[in-house]
């Protein structure tokens, strides 16, 4: 199990009664807790299918996506588990895990099953659930620590807003397996969810070599407010302007080195190359 103690609101007491409860059902658990970004991909890296069954990630997305790629860099063999911790826990809501039901959690990551999954690269970085450029990703950039721990999921509304007033909303062009789309914001999504439990990208399945491709054309506040209502109530792929195809290879281009993210934290750079990988991961579901 690899560790993110400042994932979420650092709920320990939670992790903690987590392991106990995979230990009391028969799992052999090994922590290891980051000190700081970069650690959980290179913990993961080094894990070895001699000694380990999975590799666990105790965090949020964005720890998850950093043992992901570890995996990656590995040796191979090792599945991959998540014990929920995050701010926004995306992955949890896509698999269907509660990340407050100590017992399922923990059943969870002791006897799984597997399920082979194909993941998203963006610019060779990999990615679970989504890797977007334009006003999410600045707002991914932009929001602190502290205020997802004071606000939670609110916090990414709160930046939302913030960002959404001073950003200038440049137009991307987005090429999707040969046709040429305009944009201001785009997430190409390997999951359903985004943002938490809400649908926007119905048809993408984490177990398909496919990624569905969100187009949002709209500009300013207005715009974004629009996309923000639509998207908990499940309305954002209806909306009339917005557009969802289907491809597999994407290449995003906009103002050089603006950010993209990926699995809710910065993975790239414009001009983005984002497509599935060839290799698949064994992911841990209930
Ligand atoms: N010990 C550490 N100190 C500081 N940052 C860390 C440490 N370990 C990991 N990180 C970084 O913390 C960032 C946020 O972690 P993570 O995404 O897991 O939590 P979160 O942002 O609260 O949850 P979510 O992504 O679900 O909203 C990641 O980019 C990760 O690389």
């Amino acid at each position: 199990m690899i560790h993110n103690p400042t994932a979420g609101r650092r709920r320990r007491r939670h992790l903690e009664s987590v392991v106990a409860a995979a230990q009391a059902l028969g799992a052999t658990v090994t922590c290891r807790e980051t000190g700081r970004r970069g650690d959980a991909e290179d913990f993961a890296a080094l894990a070895s299918a001699d000694d380990f069954d999975a590799v666990i990630a105790a965090g949020g997305d964005g720890t998850v996506n950093e043992v992901l790629n570890g995996l990656g860099a590995g040796q191979g063999g090792l599945a991959l588990g998540v014990i929920p911790l995050g701010t926004a826990n995306v992955l949890a809501c896509e698999i269907g895990l509660d990340p407050d039901d100590v017992d399922s959690v923990a059943r969870t990551v002791t006897f799984g099953p597997a399920r082979r999954i194909h993941v998203g690269l963006a610019n060779r970085r990999r990615f679970l659930l989504m890797a977007g450029a334009g006003l999410d990703a600045h707002v991914v950039a932009g929001v602190s620590t502290a205020l997802k721990r004071r606000a939670g999921k609110l916090a990414y509304v709160v930046e939302s807003l913030r960002q959404a007033v001073g950003y200038d909303f440049p137009k991307l062009t987005v090429r999707a397996d040969g046709v040429e789309y305009e944009a201001r914001m785009v997430v190409a999504c390997k999951g359903r969810f985004y943002g938490g439990p809400f649908i926007a990208a119905p048809d993408a399945d984490l177990a398909t070599p496919m990624l569905e491709l969100c187009i949002l054309p709209n500009t300013g506040v207005a715009g974004m407010l629009r996309y923000g209502i639509a998207l908990p109530l499940g309305k954002l792929p209806a909306l009339p302007e917005v557009q969802v195809v289907s491809a597999r290879n994407i290449l995003i281009t906009g103002p050089r080195g603006a950010p993209v993210q990926g699995d809710g934290d910065i993975v790239a750079r414009l001009p983005a190359e984002i497509s599935i990988a060839d290799e698949t991961v064994d992911l841990i579901c209930p």
